[in-house]
């Protein structure tokens, strides 16, 4: 595939940026651009068809700091045409009722700006009360992960979850 693809990622304790550079290191597919979130301008999600985002989740629910900063601008980004996939860290014993949020408060505003989102994961195997990163009764808007409390799955979910994207990915460019 020759599209670079575009990895947004907004951190306030360092946990989404581990991820995010483990991502980049794992990713084979494509070359890949890591842009951190508090220098990302709407000029940068015009650069990519191919766009992920990872972030995380905080106080009750709100989104990750930079990209609450950014919201009323992504808010105007055109995501038509554009593929997007996201992963988004929470605490889902200490936050159940928020548990990664930002997913889907992102999620709503990528579909309703015409993007089409992939790599939505299950949620099984995570126990929370509510969740806005839910697109629908079984899955994610995309992966989510708990450094809090399922830190040791991180690692193969976030390996099955970067294969499933990359073979999605392939799916539509063969289909194209
Ligand atoms: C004060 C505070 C508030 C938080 N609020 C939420 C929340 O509402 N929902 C959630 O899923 N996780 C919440 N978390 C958990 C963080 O999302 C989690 O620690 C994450 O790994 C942080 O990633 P980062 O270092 O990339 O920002 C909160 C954590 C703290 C310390």
């Amino acid at each position: 595939m020759e599209n670079k693809v575009g990895l947004f990622y907004g951190t306030d304790t360092g946990n989404t940026e581990v991820i995010a550079h483990h991502l980049a290191e794992l990713w084979k597919i494509s070359e890949l651009e890591l842009i951190e979130a508090c220098d990302m301008t709407a000029a940068d999600y015009d650069r990519f068809d191919i766009i992920i985002i990872g972030l995380s989740t905080w106080y009750d629910g709100d989104l990750q700091s930079d990209f609450e900063n950014f919201f009323e601008e992504f808010k105007t980004i055109d995501f038509s045409g554009k593929v997007v996939a996201m992963f988004g860290l929470g605490d889902q014993t200490g936050y159940p009722e928020y548990f990664v949020d930002g997913l889907g408060i992102l999620g709503e505003i990528i579909l309703e700006n015409g993007g089409y989102i992939i790599g939505m994961w299950p949620n099984e195997g995570y126990e929370y009360d509510e969740s806005k990163g839910l697109y629908d009764e079984d899955h994610f808007y995309g992966l989510a992960l708990d450094f809090e409390n399922q830190y040791d799955l991180n690692e193969p979910r976030l390996e099955a979850w970067i294969k499933q994207v990359e073979q999605e990915i392939e799916e539509m460019v063969e289909e194209a």
